[in-house]
């Protein structure tokens, strides 16, 4: 069955040394902790990727991932970081396609469809995410946005590649605003994900695909959200930047 996993973004926050604090105190706190929660990730800035996976060498649970990766392999692209840097200081996953990177830094579904690639040909996992703005919920054409997302993003991928993949959904309007997509509400994107790809591919695929909610999660509100049939666990902004918030969150699950 697929994967729990909750994951920390910690987007432009932390300088080095706050980091390495912050990550180590997860590490102790998590280490013994019962829960639900199969995989801990903390996606951090580049700078802190070496050092904390250094730390994490130990840990059977907690894993180090990036925020985003240039699509091509190599080249002059100044102040760019490739998929092969990242995967040569022990990195596992990659976060592509975050609504801030869609929305400031111009990123497609076409060029997130190459970076998917990129990401997966050196060997890391793929945090996929998508979710619609407030305008487009109104506007009722939510359920098109996340096909599009999917379709033109990482549907072209064949059933093994796409099975490295981790799905977010993350609604634009609940990330960083304090509120939270309802769990009726998360719930209900998250089971037309899966419709989604199982129409794609096939009902296999579709069950093991781990989807994570992102969005004002906190230790509050995990609980309920991780208990929806299809929600396989977080994506966490501001809460993943405080260690015993993020603790009790990965312990939110049961
Ligand atoms: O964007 C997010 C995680 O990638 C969610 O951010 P918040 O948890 O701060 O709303």
């Amino acid at each position: 069955m697929r994967k729990k996993i909750v994951a920390g973004n910690w987007k432009m926050n932390l300088d080095y040394n706050e980091g390495l604090s912050l990550f180590s105190e997860v590490l102790n706190m998590v280490k013994d902790e019962a829960t639900g929660t199969q995989e801990v990730v903390v996606c951090s800035p580049f700078i802190h990727l070496h050092s904390l996976t250094h730390l994490a060498k130990g840990s059977a649970k907690v894993s180090v991932g990036a925020q985003n990766a240039h699509q091509a392999e190599s080249g002059a692209y100044t102040g760019e970081v490739s998929a092969k840097q990242i995967k040569s200081v022990g990195a596992a996953y990659v976060i592509l396609g975050h609504s801030e990177r869609r929305q400031y830094f111009g990123e497609t579904n076409e060029l997130l469809a190459k970076k998917t690639d990129t990401v997966l040909a050196n060997d890391l996992k793929p945090i996929f995410c998508i979710g619609e703005t407030l305008q487009q919920r109104e506007s009722n054409t939510h359920f098109e946005v996340i096909k599009s997302q999917l379709a033109e993003g990482v549907f072209h991928l064949d059933a093994a590649q796409f099975s490295k993949l981790v799905i977010a959904y993350e609604p634009v309007w609940a990330i960083g605003t304090g509120v939270t997509a309802t769990s009726a509400q998360a719930q209900e994107i998250h089971a037309f994900i899966r419709k989604e790809i199982a129409a794609k591919y096939d009902q296999s695929v579709a069950d093991a695909t781990t989807i994570l909610y992102g969005g004002s999660c906190n230790p509050k509100n995990a609980a309920e959200l991780f208990a929806q049939a299809d929600i396989d666990g977080g994506l966490i902004g501001g809460a993943s930047l405080k260690s015993r918030d993020f603790t009790d969150i990965v312990k939110a699950f049961n």
